[in-house]
C-alpha cells in the first residue's frame, strides 16, 4: 500500500502523515525541510533560487519514490512528487518568478524522470482555506516562511483545485478548515475512518495488519 498526502503549505500533511503511519503501522516518508539547502534563500529571493529549489526537490522526491517502490511494507508519503511541477513550478512560472527557459528545462527533466514512476494507490488531498493555512504556518513558526504572501498561497490553492479535479488515479479530498485532527481525538478518528473506508473500497482486504477501527491509538 502506498498512500500520499497532498496539500498546500501548512495544510497539515506532515501531521496527517505521522497520524496515518502510527495508526496503520505504515512507514512514513517526510519531505526534506531542515536539511534543504535552498529553502531559506528561496523565500528571500524567489526569482534567483526558484530553479535551484525545484531541481533539489525533484531529486530528493525522486529518491524517495525509488525508496518507496523498494519498501517491503506499506508507506505514507508527505507530499507527492506531482505537486512539484503541477503546483509549485507552474505557479512560479505564472507569477514570473521562474523564466520560461528554466521552467521548460525543469518540466522536461521532470517528465523524463517521472515517466516510469508508480502513482500512489491513494492520494489524500487536504483542502484548506488561506486563513487556515496562514494560521497553521504561523503556529509552526519557521522564520523563513514569515514572508509568504497571501496571493502566493491563493494561487497555489487555485492550482491545487485544478489539479485534483484532473488527477486520474484514486483520490479523496478532506476539508480541514473545521477538522482539528492534530488536537481533537474525535476529528482524528473521523479522518482515520474515512481513509480506512476509502482504502477498503479500493482494496477489500484490511488496509493494514493490526489496525482495526476502535482498536488503534485514537488519541
Ligand atoms: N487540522 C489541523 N487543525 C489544527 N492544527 C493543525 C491542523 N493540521 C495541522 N495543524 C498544525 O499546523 C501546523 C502545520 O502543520 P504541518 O506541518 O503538518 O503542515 P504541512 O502541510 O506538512 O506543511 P508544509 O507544506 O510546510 O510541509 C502544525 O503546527 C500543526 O500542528
Ligand atoms: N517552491 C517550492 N517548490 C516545491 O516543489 C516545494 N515543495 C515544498 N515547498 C516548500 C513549502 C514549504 O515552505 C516547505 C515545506 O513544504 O517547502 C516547495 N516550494
Amino acid at each position: 500500500m502506498y498512500v500520499a498526502v497532498a496539500g498546500n503549505i501548512g495544510a497539515g500533511k506532515s501531521s496527517l502523515t505521522r497520524i496515518l503511519a502510527e495508526y496503520f503501522g505504515w512507514g512514513p516518508f517526510f519531505e526534506s525541510v531542515d536539511d534543504n539547502p535552498y529553502l531559506a534563500d528561496f523565500y528571500a529571493d524567489m526569482p534567483r533560487w526558484s530553479f535551484n529549489l525545484q531541481v533539489y526537490f525533484l531529486s530528493s522526491r525522486f529518491r524517495h519514490q525509488k525508496d518507496i517502490e523498494r519498501e517491503p511494507i506499506s508507506v505514507v508519503q508527505d507530499r507527492s512528487i506531482y505537486e512539484d511541477v503541477e503546483i509549485f513550478a507552474r505557479n512560479l512560472h505564472y507569477m514570473g518568478l521562474m523564466d520560461s527557459r528554466d521552467y521548460e528545462n525543469y518540466a522536461a527533466l521532470f517528465a523524463i524522470m517521472t515517466a516510469y514512476l508508480r502513482p500512489p494507490d491513494l492520494l489524500v488531498y487536504l483542502r484548506a482555506s488561506v486563513p487556515t493555512l496562514v494560521r497553521q504556518i504561523q503556529s509552526r513558526g519557521r522564520d523563513f516562511e514569515n514572508g509568504i504572501r497571501l496571493d502566493y498561497l491563493e494561487r497555489l490553492n487555485g492550482l491545487y483545485e485544478d489539479w485534483i479535479e484532473r488527477y486520474p488515479h484514486p483520490k479523496m479530498v478532506i476539508e480541514t478548515d473545521t477538522l482539528d485532527f492534530v488536537n481533537e481525538p474525535e476529528d482524528r478518528f473521523q479522518i482515520l475512518s474515512r481513509v480506512e473506508s476509502r482504502l477498503y473500497g479500493l482494496f477489500p482486504e484490511p488496509a493494514a495488519s493490526g489496525a482495526e477501527m476502535g482498536k488503534g491509538d485514537q488519541g
